[in-house]
C-alpha cells in the first residue's frame, strides 16, 4: 500500500504537487492519470525517495523510502526505461543489482523469463536495446527483488500495439496477485483498459479518486446520435430540440449530438415532427471525454488538441 498525506513538491516558485493525500491500494491497478506537467513523476520520485517533499508524507507500506529495511523487496519502479549503461547487458545490469542487495543469480534467469527477454536480447548492450526491450528490461529490474508494491511511470510510452498488451495484462496479473500496481500516464484510453481505480491529478493538485466506472458513470452525460436522412427534416429536429435546453451538434452534414436527452425522447420528438431517421444511437462517454469534464481548467494546453497528442 502507498500512503500520501498532504504530499507537497515546490521548485522555487512553482507548485509540481500540492497537497496530495491518497492510499493506493493492493490487488488492483491505479491509474495515475494527468496531462503531462500535472505532477506524476514527481509523485512517483518522492515515494521512490528520489525527491524529498517539501511538506507531507509519501510512505510505502507505512515508511518513508528512506526508512525501508529492503527497498528492492518493497517497492519496484520503472522510471525511466533509458537507465542503462550503454555498454552494459541487461543481464550484467540485472546481475550487478541483484548483487548489491543479496538476490540470488537464479532470479535474474526468473525476471527475464518474465517480461520475455531471451538470451541474446539480455546480452545485447544497453545502447543497442529498442524502446520496448529497454522497458522490459526496466520492468524486470523492478521485479527483481519481487516487492508488493510496484511503481510504472508511463510504461507505454512509444510501445507497439504487443508491447501495450503485454503491459496492460502484466499490470493486471500482479495486481491479481495481490500487490499495489500505480501505472501512471497521460493516456486516457490506455488507462480505461488496464485501471481499476483512477487517481487523477492536475497542476498537482487531486481531481479525483474514484473507480473507473465512477468516473465514467459521472463524469460526462452520453450523448445521443441522430442521422436523418432528409436536409429539411435535420433542421426541423435541430429546431425542435433547441427548444429543448440540451446541446445540439452538427455531427456531419446529416447527422446530430444531442447532450442532455435520452435516445426514447429524440426519438418521440421526431416522431411527433413527422422526421424520418435512419440512426439513433446512445453513445457513451469515454473516459477522455470523462477526464476533460474532469480537468477542465488544469489542462494548459486544451486549446492545442487533445493531452494524447500534446506529447
Ligand atoms: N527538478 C525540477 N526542477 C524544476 N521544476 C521541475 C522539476 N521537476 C519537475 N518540475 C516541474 O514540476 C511540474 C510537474 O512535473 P512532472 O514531471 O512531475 O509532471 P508529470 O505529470 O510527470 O508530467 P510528464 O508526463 O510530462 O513528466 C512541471 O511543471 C515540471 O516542469
Amino acid at each position: 500500500m502507498i500512503t500520501l498525506r498532504g504530499l507537497t513538491k515546490r521548485f522555487g516558485p512553482a507548485t509540481a504537487v500540492d497537497d496530495l493525500t491518497v492510499d493506493i491500494l493492493p490487488g488492483r491497478v491505479t491509474g495515475f492519470l494527468g496531462p503531462n506537467g500535472a505532477g506524476k513523476s514527481t509523485t512517483m520520485r518522492m515515494i521512490l525517495g528520489l525527491d524529498r517533499p517539501t511538506a507531507g508524507r509519501a510512505l510505502v507500506d507505512g515508511r518513508p523510502y528512506r526508512e525501508l529495511r529492503h527497498p528492492l523487496h518493497t517497492v519496484g519502479a520503472l522510471l525511466d526505461a533509458g537507465a542503462i549503461h550503454p555498454a552494459r547487458s541487461g543481464r550484467a545490469h540485472l546481475l550487478a543489482t541483484a548483487r548489491s542487495n543479496g538476490i540470488p543469480r537464479r532470479r535474474v534467469d526468473e525476471v527475464l523469463a518474465l517480461v520475455g527477454l531471451d538470451e541474446r536480447a539480455a546480452a545485447k548492450p544497453g545502447r543497442t536495446l529498442s524502446l520496448g526491450m529497454g522497458q522490459r528490461l526496466g520492468i524486470a529490474g523492478a521485479l527483481l527483488g519481487d516487492p508488493p508494491v510496484l511503481l510504472f511511470d508511463e510504461p507505454v510510452n512509444g510501445l507497439d500495439p504487443d508491447g501495450v498488451r503485454w503491459i496492460r495484462q502484466l499490470a493486471r496479473s500482479l495486481a491479481g496477485q495481490g500487490r499495489t500496481v500505480l501505472v501512471s500516464s497521460h493516456l486516457m484510453s490506455e488507462m480505461q483498459q488496464t485501471a481499476d481505480q483512477l487517481v487523477v491529478i492536475g497542476r498537482g493538485r487531486l481531481i479525483t479518486d474514484a473507480p473507473v466506472a465512477e468516473v465514467l458513470a459521472g463524469g460526462a452525460a452520453a450523448a445521443v446520435r441522430v442521422r436523418v436522412p432528409q436536409p429539411s427534416g435535420l433542421a426541423a429536429l435541430a429546431a425542435r430540440l433547441a427548444a429543448e435546453a440540451v446541446t445540439v451538434e452538427a455531427d456531419g452534414p446529416d447527422a446530430l449530438t444531442v447532450t442532455g436527452l435520452t435516445a426514447e425522447r429524440v426519438g418521440d420528438l421526431a416522431y411527433d415532427l413527422g422526421v424520418r431517421l435512419h440512426e439513433l444511437t446512445t453513445v457513451a462517454p469515454s473516459l477522455e471525454q470523462a477526464f476533460m469534464a474532469l480537468t477542465g481548467g488544469s489542462v494548459e494546453y486544451a486549446a492545442n488538441g487533445s493531452p494524447e497528442t500534446a506529447r
